[in-house]
């Protein structure tokens, strides 16, 4: 099949990794810019082109696609879906995993357990908004951070209110959180392929910290995640409509509270920590399901049976 990866740079961990198993696997794959897509789109058809040539035909795509570029990004993306090439992480997923907020939102109406969270817009709301959060620490993250920076420890209401004030004058959009004291700044990272955690890590801070990401200095430790955890990273990443997803989960007294769901998880980390062969697992993830919807490039058995994709939402 032919494949394609959306990614910036073909010279990053998870980016060559998936070449890799793609052509283990004896598949074309080839990596695109999504910043040198561009587009044509009319009533009477689309194109899309890459430097100057057509692109076409291709089976599936694995998007890559950063924090700073989710809007261009998502939108090629969407271009390829509605050309029909199938996708383990369609567009208007990324765009949702991308805001904490709506994913908190989506995941606690589904009964997904998380610490709880406020959010508000008035600074004449911000006494009685911490109010309902319950009495410091807290935590206090920016709605887009990525990479646990824009993730700060308030211990006293006063902190509290005025990071709040801080990101309310720099036009910041955040929520606050329940600290979870008794995870003791760790936190449970699951790699989530299909319906199934193909590995799990442990992620443990740096001392003095309390925010477990390795980009900040935090280790990583493979672990079995256990059978509710494995559950609740399922559902998440199938609630908001990820295929291939990196959860992350703490563990609390009241069981695993979700953080948040990552569309495009690396894969270096948790690959070095494991030993498993996860771009593997996504590769062979997404050419089943290319096959099963039979997008272009996928045998011509499976094509005849394919499904057109609504072309609403452009
Ligand atoms: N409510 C909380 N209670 C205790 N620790 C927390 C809480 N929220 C976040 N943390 C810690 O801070 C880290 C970063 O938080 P979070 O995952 O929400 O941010 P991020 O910047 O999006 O990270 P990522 O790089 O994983 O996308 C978590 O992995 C966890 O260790
Ligand atoms: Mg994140
Ligand atoms: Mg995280």
């Amino acid at each position: 099949m032919k494949l394609a990866i959306l990614s910036r740079n073909g010279k990053l961990y998870s980016t060559r990794r998936l070449v890799e198993a793609a052509r283990a696997a004896g598949h074309t794959v080839r990596v695109l810019d999504p910043l040198r897509c561009y587009m044509r789109i009319g009533d009477d058809g689309f194109a899309m082109r890459y430097k100057g040539r057509a692109i076409d035909g291709y089976g599936a795509v694995i998007p890559r696609i950063g924090a700073s570029i989710t809007r261009y990004g998502c939108a090629v993306l969407r271009q390829f879906e509605l050309m029909g090439s199938h996708t383990p992480n369609p567009a208007a997923a990324i765009a949702r995993a991308r805001d904490k907020l709506a994913c908190h939102q989506l995941l606690a109406a589904q009964g997904i357990g998380l610490p709880a969270t406020v959010f508000g817009d008035n600074p004449d709301d911000t006494s009685d908004l911490l109010a309902l959060l319950g009495p410091p620490p807290h935590v206090v993250k920016l709605n887009e951070g990525t990479q646990g920076a824009g993730v700060m420890l308030t211990e006293k209401l006063s902190a509290s209110r005025g990071v709040v004030e801080a990101l309310r004058g720099l036009y910041a959009n955040f929520l606050v959180q329940e600290f979870v004291a008794e995870a003791e700044g760790a936190d449970l990272r699951c790699f989530v392929v299909g319906d199934r955690v193909v590995a799990a890590m442990r992620r443990q801070a740096a001392a003095g910290d309390f925010r477990s990401n390795l980009h900040r200095g935090g280790t990583a430790t493979a672990v079995e995640a256990r059978a509710d955890e494995q559950a609740v990273a399922v559902r998440a990443a199938q609630a908001v409509g990820l295929g291939v997803a990196g959860v992350d989960l703490i563990r609390s007294r009241r069981g695993p509270l979700l953080l948040e769901v990552n569309a495009s998880p690396g894969l270096e980390g948790i690959e070095e920590a494991t030993g498993i062969d996860i771009a593997r697992n996504i590769v062979e993830h997404v050419v089943n399901g290319a096959e099963s919807c039979g997008s272009p490039g996928a045998p011509a058995a499976s094509r005849r049976r394919r499904r057109r994709p609504p072309l609403t939402g452009i």
